[in-house]
């Protein structure tokens, strides 16, 4: 059986935090706002593979109400849904991702960002797209207030038919 989740995620970009994505540490003089490291990219794909198998959102498993998740490491939120009974026989067919950052440029950071999340879906990066591009200095993100991922993948679980 196959399955394809979406994710979308965005975080605000400020002063004193540092700039986490895919696992990521990326020098800027900014990073990213959140209740977790705000691994904007993580969170995206986090809520792709929650999608595809329709088992709610990653502010459901995690709330950002609770101090346990506070400054909390995406890769670990990742992993354990990844580990959770409900991915039991799932593996992931290839994922697609694009990050919208007017700033700084990431073109040189994909490739990490790639083995990171290849490791956690024990896959090889060839199963794992990451683009980046700009807004275009359009609205919010144009104006580097914010940067925004999007996540597409396919899952795969052998043991079911269709
Ligand atoms: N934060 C970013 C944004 C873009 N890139 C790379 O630059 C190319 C051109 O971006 P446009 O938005 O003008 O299309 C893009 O294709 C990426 O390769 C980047 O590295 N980091
Ligand atoms: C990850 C969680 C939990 O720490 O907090 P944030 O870092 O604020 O991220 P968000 O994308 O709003 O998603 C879900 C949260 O509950």
């Amino acid at each position: 059986m196959l399955r394809v989740g979406t994710g979308f995620d965005v975080h605000q970009l400020v002063s004193g935090r540092d700039l986490i994505m895919g696992g990521v540490k990326v020098p800027h003089n900014k990073g990213l706002l959140g209740h977790s490291d705000a691994d904007v990219l993580l969170h995206a794909i986090t809520d792709a593979v929650l999608g595809a198998l329709a088992l709610g959102d990653i502010g459901q498993w995690f709330p950002d109400t609770k101090e346990e998740f506070k400054g909390a490491n995406s890769v670990k939120l990742l992993q354990h849904v990844l580990d959770s009974k409900y991915l039991k026989d799932w593996h992931l067919v290839n994922l697609d991702c694009t990050i919208i950052a007017q700033e700084p440029k990431l073109a040189a950071y994909l490739p990490s960002m790639r083995q990171v999340i290849a490791k956690l879906f024990n896959v090889t990066i060839n199963e794992v797209s990451i683009k980046a591009t700009t807004f275009e200095k359009m609205g919010s993100l144009g104006r580097s207030e914010g940067i925004a991922a999007q996540a597409n993948l396919m899952l795969q679980n052998t043991t079911l038919e269709k």
